[in-house]
């Protein structure tokens, strides 16, 4: 399997690291604007390779260097302002960037899945689809993956139970007005009680932790590369395993044009199923306001994706 990680700054560097710990793809692929710098990062990697039980080969090069790859991760990004840590306000530096960079690594790689981790995820999820002609069902978002995981994560502290056997799901957009859809969290096979006060604690607990690791390190990278690497993992073994990742939704609790995450069914093929559990009629709701709230940012970046520079 080949994969192509573009841009190598925190996120990009750390998860060609998992990529490689993990024997996730046979071959390897760094894109940097610094060519200098994914090449350093490339031949670093090739010497943890030869550290690995799983053989890999690592290189950094061009968009051409890319082509047919299986799985295309777009991690490049202007940086967010330390003073004022707000996803949103990436929105049109990332557009402008989506719209260089994603025609060309879409027309290179036709068959592979897109891993979109840039913020604010949902939107340019959605722009990596106005730019190409990719389906549907091979641009994802890693959304709302990694709240998930860390929802889930606080819950097992306080039932005292393993985080892999509680289902729970953080749903809507990466960000503020995301929503975390207790009626479904379960385990095994025991719902969790609507009255959980501290399921409400967690759920807001788990809207800020990304921005605060942000504010005391200044970059978040560990947690998003290895859910990306789930993702990528997912893909390379066709696993069919369930995530919330951000897709296209057409149609879903009334819901059309704007990417979101929601569980899903990934492997081999990208987006296989897309699944609809029953949210109460509050979570509903809040999931058309997080849809609301990711469409205005979509419309405000719409003039940017048609520029004539595409
Ligand atoms: N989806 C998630 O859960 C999640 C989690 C963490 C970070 N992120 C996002 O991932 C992105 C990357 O974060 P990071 O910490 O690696 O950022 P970073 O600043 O460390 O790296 C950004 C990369 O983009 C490249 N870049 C910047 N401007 C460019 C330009 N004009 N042309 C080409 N390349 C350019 C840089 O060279 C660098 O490789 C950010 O948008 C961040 O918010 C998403």
């Amino acid at each position: 399997m080949k994969v192509t990680i573009v841009g190598t700054g925190h996120v990009g560097a750390t998860l060609a690291y998992v990529t490689v710990l993990e024997g996730l793809a046979d071959q390897l692929v760094l894109i940097n604007r610094d060519r200098q710098k994914a090449a350093g990062h490339a031949l670093d990697l090739q010497h943890t390779a030869s550290l690995v039980r799983q053989p890999i080969r690592v290189s950094s090069g061009e968009i051409s260097d890319s082509a047919k790859s299986d799985v295309v991760v777009f991690t490049i990004s202007v940086p967010m302002d330390p003073a004022h840590p707000d996803r949103r306000a990436l929105a049109a530096g990332n557009a402008v960037l989506v719209r260089e960079w994603l025609p060309a690594l879409a027309e290179a790689s036709p068959d592979a899945v897109f891993l979109i981790v840039t913020n604010p995820v949902d939107v340019m999820t959605w722009a990596a689809l106005q730019v190409t002609d990719l389906p549907v069902d091979r641009v994802c978002g890693v959304g709302t993956l990694v709240d998930s995981a860390r929802f889930r994560a606080m819950m097992s502290e306080e039932l005292g139970i393993h985080p892999d056997d509680i289902r729970a799901y953080i749903l809507g957009e990466h960000g503020q007005s995301q929503v975390a859809a207790i009626s479904l969290a379960w385990v095994g096979g025991e719902p969790i009680d609507q009255s959980f006060e501290r399921a409400r604690e967690f759920a807001r607990n788990t809207t800020d932790s990304g921005i605060e690791v942000f504010r005391l390190k200044g970059y978040t990278n560990f947690a998003v590369a290895k859910a990306t690497a789930l993702v990528i993992e997912a893909i390379q073994h066709d696993q069919r395993h369930t995530m919330p990742l951000s897709v296209l939704l057409n149609g879903y609790c009334g819901i059309d044009d704007v990417c979101l995450s929601i569980p899903v069914v990934i492997g081999r093929a990208g987006i296989t199923r897309r699944l609809r559990p029953k949210l109460t009629p509050d979570e509903v709701a809040a999931f058309r306001a997080s849809a609301d709230q990711v469409r205005q940012n979509n419309q405000q970046i719409s003039p940017i994706l048609n520029d004539s520079l595409r």
